[in-house]
């Protein structure tokens, strides 16, 4: 089954797309037990911009994301990411391209409790033997407003500060996207503004590509662009999102 969505309108998608995704389908489980979380997404997310993927629950929102990334498998479509066509790779390059070119944000922070908050930034960098680059490491760091902080183990930040170490750990490595699943979903409004706020800088000042799911309006609000999926289709989108618009399209939705 092919998207209803027919693109955004003329002149707005200027952008080189960072990730594309072609009649993405992701069927889980066969026979009578089939669910078809995505049916025929097609989707560009430009570089250097920050887009939100909004929906009612089960649409299809945390599926697409993690086709996107390579983390989950399509059922069948492609999905380019750069210049990688991620759904011809094999688990081995696919782990080397969510190492090398891909940063994550999660619900939970993921840090890790022994080290303090610069050895958590810069782990992905050692696992993976490379350099870190001590002028960009820098820049994060103001950035995310953490220099006084980066001697201080996890459990002595407070949960908006530990995302934003996590938010700092993956945006040390340049990654051509970063993916946030519901990055403010365990912060109270105060550290999710301070978030939110620190990723919308990240692409402003340092030209991050940022693809995050989230449930809340006003954290898509934030973002340049929402998309919005219902029962694993793309059927709208809106640029340059309030809360009150976002609000407008899920209540449309059924959200
Ligand atoms: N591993 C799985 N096995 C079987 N069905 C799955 C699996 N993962 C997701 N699904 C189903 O696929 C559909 C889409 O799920 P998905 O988690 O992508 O939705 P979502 O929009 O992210 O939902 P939510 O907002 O509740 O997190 C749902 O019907 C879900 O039950």
């Amino acid at each position: 089954m092919t998207s209803t969505y027919a693109g955004p309108p003329a002149g707005t998608a200027t952008a080189v797309p960072a990730v594309v995704a072609t009649e993405v389908t992701k069927v889980y489980g066969s026979g009578d037990a089939a669910v078809h979380a995505l049916r025929g997404v097609s989707v560009g997310f430009a570089r250097g911009a920050f887009t939100a993927i909004m929906g009612p629950s089960g649409s299809g929102k945390s599926t697409l994301m993690h086709c996107l990334a390579g983390l989950d498998t399509v059922s069948a479509g492609r999905v380019q990411l750069g210049d990688a066509e991620i759904t011809q790779l094999g688990d081995k390059q696919l782990t080397l391209l969510r190492r090398d070119r891909v940063g994550f944000i999660f619900q939970a922070f993921n840090l890790l409790p022994t080290l303090n908050a610069e050895q958590n930034i810069l782990l992905p960098l050692e696992l993976a033997g490379r350099k870190p680059d001590r002028q960009w490491f820098d820049q994060v760091v103001d950035v995310v407003g953490l220099r006084d902080r980066l001697s201080h183990r996890p459990n002595e930040l407070s949960g908006g500060q530990q995302q934003r170490v996590a938010c700092a750990r993956a945006l040390v490595c340049r990654p051509q996207v970063i993916f946030a699943d519901e990055p403010t979903g365990n912060l109270d409004s105060r550290s999710s503004a301070e978030v939110l706020s620190f990723l919308r800088s990240s692409v402003r000042e340092m030209g991050q590509t940022i693809v995050m799911v989230t449930h809340d309006p006003v954290a898509a609000s934030y973002a340049d662009r929402v998309v919005f999926l219902r029962d694993g289709q793309i059927v709208t989108e809106t640029y340059q999102p309030t809360p009150g618009t976002v609000l407008d399209v899920l209540k449309s939705l059924g959200g």
